[in-house]
């Protein structure tokens, strides 16, 4: 009860949302319900009518009716038997066109009636479960975009695969066979009882005396079964994490024959996975030989009581077909709080999503930013990752307008984290970062990283065409534009030479493309981008001298007339930049011109030095 309640909380802003459907699909599971009574109705009737007159009132009158309101009943009977006597054929008696109609259409009409407003339900569950769905998978990709890199950092591919598909789906199962079943069963068990009753109560009560006994089952099983389940959530997300972690780095894999270390991680989450998954089969499963078994019980005691009392064989017809009919919708519903289980894991998880805040936030009143015109400046900016020591500590610089700045320094000595809060992926501890004398907390986060092109050492393609792809840098590129800034990449011509050209997806074609021709495709998705800020984090590093001859020809074009903050491990990179900082541990340690910081003789005269940059010849090896 309590998983339906709080299912019903977390999914009744979306189901309201789609109120007239939701209504139809509970009135056509009303009608389900109680066409299934009808079915004891025609039974009596048709047995009635077809056993010879000896057997079917081997009684009097009253006690072949005994239910409790024998005289309403006798009466109400009467007249649905006045209106049906021309219509249905009796023994001994001479068939009319109308009988023989009625003998051959009235169970057909009563099946398809009842199939009819089934299907109905089922489909307008499934219309509102579809659209809910769709609604919630959408609030929560909007609610993952919202979010900081803090989190991204500490969730795993899988993990955001399993909240975005496997949890929604446990909701989808639940909305559409579990809420339909919720309507639809226990009006059948409801209407299918209340007949019998209205036929013969004791009876009724002798043949479900066993029914509430079930209730004691369903509870440990449905709890084992969501032990199960979220057991197999977690394992679940490991397995999809390691499908994406090894494939994505297949080349690595193959080159130091990873595979069968590999399969051994796979076979041990498939192996956890096969014993959880058995455990909540056998926790399904085993509702129902239980609730059969308990619910058959009433049927041995309907039998001993029927011989008792001599009901007639039209009386006992319709009884069976009664209790036999109600198996169905008890098994079903001993399965309902299952679904019920697993949907709740999934919602739990979604509602701790959905209660995040992103630790990077764009005010409501948030200044527009236009064009970016003056500085970038950090003053005295600390900022640690979540449980790590400072990455950048007390950290003052001045970037002005056209500035190119090259940033050298060891690894881990905070690169990488400047150009994160450049782009405002995370907020400083203390001190500020301005641009154009705004502290960025105040600016509008989307102005203010339009003036800013990225161009890094992960070279990311979308599975789009190249011209899409090319467009990413400024949605709604026309065809001219994407060909201009693929023509500054010197991309164009190796386009061109595509089957496909602009069109080719690159995943499609990836193979035929080198690392340094994805590269520009980057580079061209800046440029048309056009934003007076360009970063450069290692943008040649993953590339072969070759391929980097050629992407530094672009990069140098795209770098023309910007203002340029250009990370590089390759010293050699930096040579044209106006000012070079140097880190270390968080603080600039050095700065100055490339000359200039290869005759201080300090920490990026030792880092060239390990490159083959001396200070006389400036540069020996690279290049
Ligand atoms: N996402 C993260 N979570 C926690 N700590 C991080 C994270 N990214 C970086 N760090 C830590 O912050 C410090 C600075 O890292 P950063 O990546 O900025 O250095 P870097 O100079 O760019 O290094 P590299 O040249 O190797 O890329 C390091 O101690 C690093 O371990």
């Amino acid at each position: 009860m309590n998983n339906l309640k709080s299912i019903f909380k977390f999914g009744w802003p979306y189901l309201r949302r789609y109120k007239g459907r939701l209504m139809a699909g509970i009135l056509l599971g009303f009608l389900f319900g109680a066409s299934n009574a009808s079915f004891i109705w025609a039974t009596k009737t048709l047995f009635t009518r077809l056993t010879p007159p000896a057997e079917s009132t081997a009684m009097p009158d009253s006690k072949k009716t005994p239910g409790i309101f024998s005289e309403q009943a006798k009466q109400i009977q009467q007249t649905v038997e006045t209106v049906v006597d021309p219509w249905l054929p009796r023994i001994n008696t001479e068939l009319k066109w109308r009988q023989i109609l009625g003998g051959l259409l009235l169970l057909p009409i009563l099946v398809f009636f009842r199939g009819s407003v089934g299907y109905l339900n089922s489909y307008c569950m499934a219309w509102v479960s579809e659209r809910v769905i769709k609604d919630l998978r959408l609030d929560l990709l909007h609610k993952l975009n919202s979010l900081s890199m803090d989190f991204f950092n500490k969730s795993t591919l899988g993990d955001l695969m399993g909240r975005v598909n496997g949890d929604t789906q446990a909701l989808y199962r639940c909305m559409s066979l579990g809420f339909s079943d919720l309507i639809k069963e226990p009006i059948t068990v409801v209407g299918v009882a209340a007949g019998l009753f209205w036929m013969d109560p004791k009876l009724t009560l002798l043949s479900l005396m066993f029914v509430p006994t079930i209730v004691i089952p369903i509870r440990i099983l449905s709890k084992k079964a969501k032990k199960a389940f979220k057991s197999s959530v977690q394992e679940g997300i490991g397995q999809d994490s390691l499908v994406v972690e090894v494939y994505s780095s297949i080349r690595v894999v193959k080159a130091f024959c990873l595979e069968p270390f590999q399969m051994q991680r796979f076979k041990g989450i498939y192996e956890r996975l096969v014993r959880i998954g058995m455990k909540s089969v056998q926790a399904k499963e085993l509702i129902n030989p239980i609730i059969e078994t308990l619910s058959v019980m009433g049927l041995g005691v309907v039998i001993i009581f029927i011989c008792k009392t001599h009901r007639d064989i039209p009386h006992m017809a319709a009884f069976l077909v009664g209790i036999i009919s109600m198996y169905t919708p008890i098994k079903k519903l001993g399965g309902i709080p299952v679904y019920f289980q697993q949907a709740n894991v999934g919602a739990e998880r979604l509602i701790q999503l959905f209660a995040l805040q992103p630790t990077v936030k764009e005010k409501v009143d948030a200044i527009p930013l236009k064009s970016f015109q003056k500085a970038i400046t950090f003053e005295n900016v600390t900022f640690a990752y979540e449980g790590k020591g400072p990455a950048l500590k007390n950290f003052s610089l001045t970037i002005p307008r056209g500035m190119k700045l090259g940033i050298a320094g060891e690894s881990g000595s905070g690169k990488s984290t400047l150009v994160s809060l450049t782009l405002r992926f995370y907020d400083p501890v203390s001190g500020v970062i301005k641009i154009d004398g705004h502290d960025v907390r105040e600016l509008s986060v989307t102005d203010m990283r339009s003036q800013m092109a990225l161009v890094s050492q992960d070279i990311v393609l979308f599975d789009q065409t190249i011209a899409e792809n090319i467009a990413n840098g400024k949605p709604g590129a026309s065809r001219e534009e994407i060909e201009a800034a693929a023509k500054a990449a010197y991309a164009h011509d190796f386009i061109m030479a595509l089957p496909k050209g602009y069109d080719t997806r690159p995943g499609e074609m990836g193979k035929n493309l080198s690392g340094g021709q994805k590269q520009r495709l980057c580079i061209a998705r800046a440029f048309v981008r056009n934003a007076p800020i360009l970063i450069l984090d290692e943008a040649t590093a993953s590339l072969d001298a070759k391929a980097e001859g050629e992407v530094q020809a672009a990069i140098d074009r795209l770098a023309e007339h910007r203002t340029v903050i250009c990370i590089a491990h390759r010293l050699s990179t930096l040579t044209n930049t106006d000012k070079i900082i140097v880190m270390d541990n968080g603080r600039i340690v050095e700065e100055g011109h490339f000359d200039e910081l290869l005759h201080a003789n300090g920490t990026f005269a030792n880092l060239a030095r390990k490159q083959g940059i001396h200070a006389k010849s400036k540069l020996v090896a690279q290049r």
